[in-house]
């Protein structure tokens, strides 16, 4: 039966120029097959995945969102297909050189310890801690000062509301990339659910953060793949949205992916498109 989730991806799709100016930094899933380790495979993709962009994994519940995230960071391995980033199969980069040119921010924010959240930051930079920077403490401070959790810095993360532990955590990752990997190529923020536990502000404050570290400031071309719930998050923030559905997925820019049409056949929603003052397309929802 035709499947549209199984024949469009962006494998064809040229590659951008990166931001950085060096060469153009990605993750290529050729027919990658994702699934829980020992369970069947629960999605296929054949795509691209580019730096100096905002890539939204969007797609119903269980339907394989955090199994892809934890097969690009290593942690699963794939059940089938090649994995690529920038050029090299995954299995071939040493977890040290991973570290300082992706960071992490999985679902469960839980920490194993009691630490503190100046603590939990600092654990962001362990990954430099052979070639420290000049200015280790400043980077953790600033990192603190942008997800505005320093004034909780000695309290215990286990402490914390749930939407306060998220911004110490986004301060982590924040922290882990905040100068350029000394080896050269873009770094890559890989979050799953990061504003789920945020209130309405920091939703857009993190959502605009990481689309300015993949876009504009000091930290351009920043790669940013984030799963998201919120539709009208995706299209406002996301360059590219990856819709994980039925076995398959869609891969393209946002507005073409969320269509009024696909979030019906998708999630069984009815979605009215209206436009915010600054032109950007958002949706209104009521059950079909
Ligand atoms: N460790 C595990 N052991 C067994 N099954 C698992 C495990 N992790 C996930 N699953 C199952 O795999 C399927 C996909 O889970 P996954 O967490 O990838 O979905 P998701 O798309 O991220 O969902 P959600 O939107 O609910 O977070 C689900 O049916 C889930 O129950």
């Amino acid at each position: 039966m035709f499947n549209p989730f199984k024949t469009w991806g962006a494998a064809t799709r040229p590659a951008q120029p990166s931001a950085l100016g060096g060469p153009a930094s990605s993750w290529r899933l050729e027919h990658l097959a994702v699934g829980v380790p020992g369970g069947d495979t629960l999605v296929s993709l054949h795509t691209r995945i580019e730096a100096g962009r905002v890539t939204a994994i969007v797609g119903p519940n269980g339907a394989g969102k955090s199994s892809l995230l934890s097969t690009l960071t290593g942690q699963w391995q794939p059940h089938g297909g090649q994995l690529f980033f920038d050029g090299q199969p995954l299995s071939r980069w040493s977890s040290e050189q991973l570290a300082l040119r992706r960071a992490m921010m999985m679902q469960d924010g839980g920490v194993a310890f009691d630490f503190t959240v100046q603590e939990v930051v600092e654990l962001g930079r362990y990954a430099h801690r052979l070639h420290p920077s000049t200015d280790e403490a400043g980077i953790v401070a600033r990192a603190m000062a942008l997800t505005q959790v320093s004034a909780f810095a000695q309290r215990s993360v286990r402490t914390l509301s749930g939407g306060e532990r998220a911004r110490t955590h986004l301060a982590r990752v924040l922290a882990q990339l905040w100068e350029p990997a000394a080896c050269g190529g873009a770094r890559w923020l890989l979050l799953d659910e990061p504003t789920a536990a945020m209130d309405l502000a920091w939703q857009h404050q993190t959502m605009a953060l990481l689309r300015d570290w993949a876009h504009a400031g000091p930290s351009a071309g920043v790669g940013v793949i984030a799963v998201v719930h919120d539709m009208n998050l995706a299209l406002r923030y996301a360059d590219d949205v990856l819709l994980v559905h039925g076995g398959g997925c869609l891969h393209g820019p946002a507005h073409e992916v969320l269509t009024p049409e696909t979030i019906a056949q998708v999630w069984g929603v009815g979605c009215f498109a209206t436009q915010a003052p600054d032109g950007t397309a958002q949706y209104l929802f009521a059950q079909n």
